[in-house]
C-alpha cells in the first residue's frame, strides 16, 4: 500500500514532506525486532523504553517509513511525525487491514471482572445462531477452528486489526472482543466501531497502572463513549451502582439488563452446585434457560451476553441454547475425583472476584472450605491486603501463597497480603513441621504454589471443598523473568493421587 494512503488521514505536524515516488509499504510494526523490508516503522514512547531509541535499528532493518512523536530531521528515509504515535498506530493499521472491523458484527466487553466468562458465553450463542464467530480474549484467539494463546487481553492496535482482517478473509461473520482498560487507555481500540459494548462491573484493580479508581473508571467509559457504532447498543449490568450511573450518562441505543425496567431480566433463579436455571424475562415473554455455571456473578455475566446477543438481533432460542452449551476453562473449573471433595480451580485475582466465589462455594457446599490463593507480583499492591481479608473471613482454611510473583519476591507480596487477615497465623510451613499435622483452621503461609495446593488437597476430608484461586486457565508460572510450566488443574489432580 502506498503510504500516502495511510498517511492522508492522520493529523501530522510534520516534518519533511514525503518525496516523490513514495514507497510502497508491506506492512506495519510498532516493534523494531520484527521489521522487515519495505514496511512502515511506529516509534512509540514506552513505560519501560522509549521507542524512538530502536528507528536506527528498524532503518537498518529495512523500515521504508517512520512515525512517531519526536522531532527527527537526520533520517534517511522517509519520516512523519505525529502529535500521538500510538494513535496513529491504531488509524493507519485500519486503513492497512481495510477497515476490518466495519465488516463485521462486532461485540465489545469491558469491566474489572467477567470479561472472559461473558465472551465464551457469546461466542457459544453466536455459534448456536449458526454465525460464524471470532473472539479475542485474555485465554485465546480463536476463530475458523483454529485457536492461538494469548499474550494479552486486547492486542496492540496493529494486531487487533491484522487478526480482525485475517477474521474476515476466513468468513467469520461476528467478533467478540475483551476491552480491557490498558487497551482503552491506550488507545488500542481506536478505529474499531462496536455493534455493541458491553458493561459488566468495576470494582478495585489495576491501580498499579491507572493510579485511581475515578481514572480507571473514566478509562473504562470510552469503550461506551468513543467506540460504538453509529446507534451500536450500550449493554449496561444494572446490577451495580457504576452500570446504573453509565447508563444515566449515556445517549443512543442503551440496552441495560437485569433491572426492573430492562429489556431483559431473569427470574425463577435457582444457583446450585451444578449450575444456574431460571427464565429470561423479555418483552416477548419468558425463556427457561439453564446453565452449567455457577453463582449469582455468573448469571449477571449470562445476562450480559443474553442482552449483547439481543441487541444484535439473536434469537432467544439461540440465546437459550447457547447458555446451556457454554464452558469456561479455568472460571469455577470443577475437577472430579473419587476422594469425596469438591475441588474447583478459577481465576479471581482481585478482591472482588474472590468474594463472589467464596460466597457462592460457601453456601452451596456444607463441608469445611479451604482456598489457595496469593496475589500477582509486579500489579496492584493495594489489593493484597483486601484478598487476603477476604480469603481468610470467608474459608476455614485459608493457604496463602505464590501467583506470579514477576520480579517482586514471593515473600514480599505475602507480607502485603497478611496484615488485611484478622486472625492469627496457625501455621508457617516447615517440612519437619508437618508431622505435627496440617492445620484445620486459620491460615497458613506457604510460598510455593505446588506444595500448597498439595498440602491443602491433602488435609481436605470427604465433603470439604478446596478452591485454588488466581491463576485460572494459566498454563504457567512467571517466577522472576522465567515463564516456568504450571497448571493449577494439573497441579490439584497430582495433589489428589498422591494424597492415596
Ligand atoms: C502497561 C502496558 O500495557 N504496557 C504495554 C506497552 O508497553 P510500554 O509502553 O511500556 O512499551 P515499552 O516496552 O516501554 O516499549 C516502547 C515501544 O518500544 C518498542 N520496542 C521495544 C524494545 C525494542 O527492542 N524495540 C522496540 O521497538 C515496543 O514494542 C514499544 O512499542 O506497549 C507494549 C507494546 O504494545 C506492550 O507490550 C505493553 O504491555 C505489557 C507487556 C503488559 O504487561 N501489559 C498488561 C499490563 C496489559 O496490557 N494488560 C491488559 C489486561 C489487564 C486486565 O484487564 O487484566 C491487556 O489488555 O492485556
Ligand atoms: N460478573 C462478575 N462479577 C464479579 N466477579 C466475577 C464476575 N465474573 C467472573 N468473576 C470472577 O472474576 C474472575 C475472572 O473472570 P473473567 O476471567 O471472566 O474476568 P475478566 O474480566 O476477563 O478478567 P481479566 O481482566 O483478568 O481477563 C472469575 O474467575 C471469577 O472469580
Ligand atoms: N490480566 C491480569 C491477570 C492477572 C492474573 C494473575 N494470575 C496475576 O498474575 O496477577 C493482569 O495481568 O493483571
Ligand atoms: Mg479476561
Amino acid at each position: 500500500m502506498n503510504i500516502s494512503c495511510l498517511t492522508k488521514a492522520l493529523d501530522y505536524v510534520i516534518a519533511a514532506p514525503l518525496p516523490e515516488g513514495t514507497p510502497e509499504i508491506t506492512a506495519i510494526h510498532y516493534d523494531s525486532r520484527n521489521v522487515s523490508p519495505g514496511t512502515l516503522f511506529v516509534a512509540m514512547p514506552g513505560e519501560t523504553v522509549d521507542g524512538h531509541r530502536f528507528i536506527p535499528e528498524a532503518i537498518k532493518r529495512g523500515a521504508a517509513v517512520v512515525i512517531g512523536e519526536l522531532p527527527h530531521d537526520d533520517l534517511t528515509v522517509p519520516y512523519i511525525q505525529v502529535t500521538d504515535s500510538r494513535r496513529a498506530l491504531a488509524i493507519v493499521s485500519a486503513i492497512f487491514y481495510d477497515h476490518p472491523a466495519d465488516k463485521l458484527t462486532l461485540v465489545g466487553i469491558t469491566g474489572t471482572n467477567g470479561k472472559t466468562t461473558v465472551a465464551y458465553i457469546l461466542e457459544s450463542i453466536f455459534a448456536a445462531a449458526g454465525h460464524a464467530t471470532g473472539v479475542m480474549g485474555t485465554v485465546s484467539t480463536r476463530f475458523a477452528g483454529q485457536e492461538v494463546a494469548s499474550a494479552m487481553t486486547t492486542p496492540e492496535s496493529r494486531d487487533i486489526q491484522d487478526t480482525l482482517a485475517r477474521m474476515v478473509e476466513a468468513g467469520v461473520t461476528h467478533a467478540v472482543m475483551e476491552v480491557s482498560s490498558h487497551a482503552l487507555a491506550l488507545d488500542r481500540v481506536r478505529s474499531c466501531a462496536f455493534d455493541a459494548a458491553v458493561f459488566t462491573n468495576l470494582t478495585q484493580d489495576h491501580l498499579d497502572y491507572h493510579g485511581t479508581m475515578e481514572i480507571y473508571w473514566k478509562s473504562k467509559t470510552v469503550l461506551f463513549e468513543r467506540h460504538r457504532k453509529e446507534n451500536g447498543a450500550a449493554v449496561i449490568n444494572m446490577a451495580n451502582e457504576h452500570g446504573k450511573k453509565l447508563a444515566e450518562s449515556l445517549s443512543g441505543n442503551v440496552f441495560t439488563v437485569g433491572s426492573g425496567k430492562s429489556p431483559l431480566t431473569s427470574r425463577n433463579i435457582q444457583v446450585e452446585i451444578d449450575g444456574i436455571h431460571g427464565e429470561f424475562i423479555t418483552p416477548e415473554g419468558a425463556f427457561p434457560f439453564a446453565s452449567k455455571a455457577t453463582g449469582r456473578h455468573n448469571l449477571e455475566n449470562i445476562l450480559c451476553a443474553a442482552g449483547a446477543a439481543l441487541s444484535v438481533g439473536t434469537p432467544m432460542e439461540a440465546i437459550v441454547q447457547g447458555v446451556k452449551d457454554f464452558h469456561v476453562p479455568g472460571r469455577l473449573e470443577r475437577l472430579e475425583n473419587d476422594r469425596g471433595l469438591h475441588l474447583f480451580v478459577d481465576y479471581a485475582h482481585t478482591p472482588d472476584a474472590l468474594e463472589n466465589v467464596l460466597s457462592t462455594l460457601r453456601t452451596l457446599v456444607p463441608g469445611r472450605l479451604i482456598c489457595v490463593f496469593g496475589c500477582g507480583g509486579d500489579r496492584d499492591r493495594t489489593k493484597r491486603p483486601l484478598m487476603g481479608g477476604i480469603g481468610a473471613s470467608y474459608s476455614d482454611l485459608a493457604v496463602i501463597t505464590s501467583d506470579n510473583p514477576r520480579s517482586e519476591a514471593p515473600e514480599k507480596i505475602i507480607d502485603d497480603i497478611v496484615p488485611g487477615i484478622d486472625g492469627e497465623l496457625s501455621f508457617r510451613y516447615e517440612p519437619e513441621r508437618l508431622s505435627e499435622g496440617f492445620p484445620q483452621k486459620g491460615y497458613v503461609v506457604i510460598p510455593d504454589r505446588r506444595e500448597a495446593i498439595g498440602l491443602a488437597v491433602a488435609s481436605a476430608l470427604p465433603g470439604d471443598t478446596v478452591l485454588v484461586a488466581g491463576k485460572g486457565h494459566e498454563t504457567y508460572q512467571i517466577i522472576g523473568s522465567q515463564r516456568l510450566d504450571f497448571d493449577d488443574r494439573k497441579e490439584v489432580l497430582k495433589a489428589v493421587e498422591s494424597a492415596r
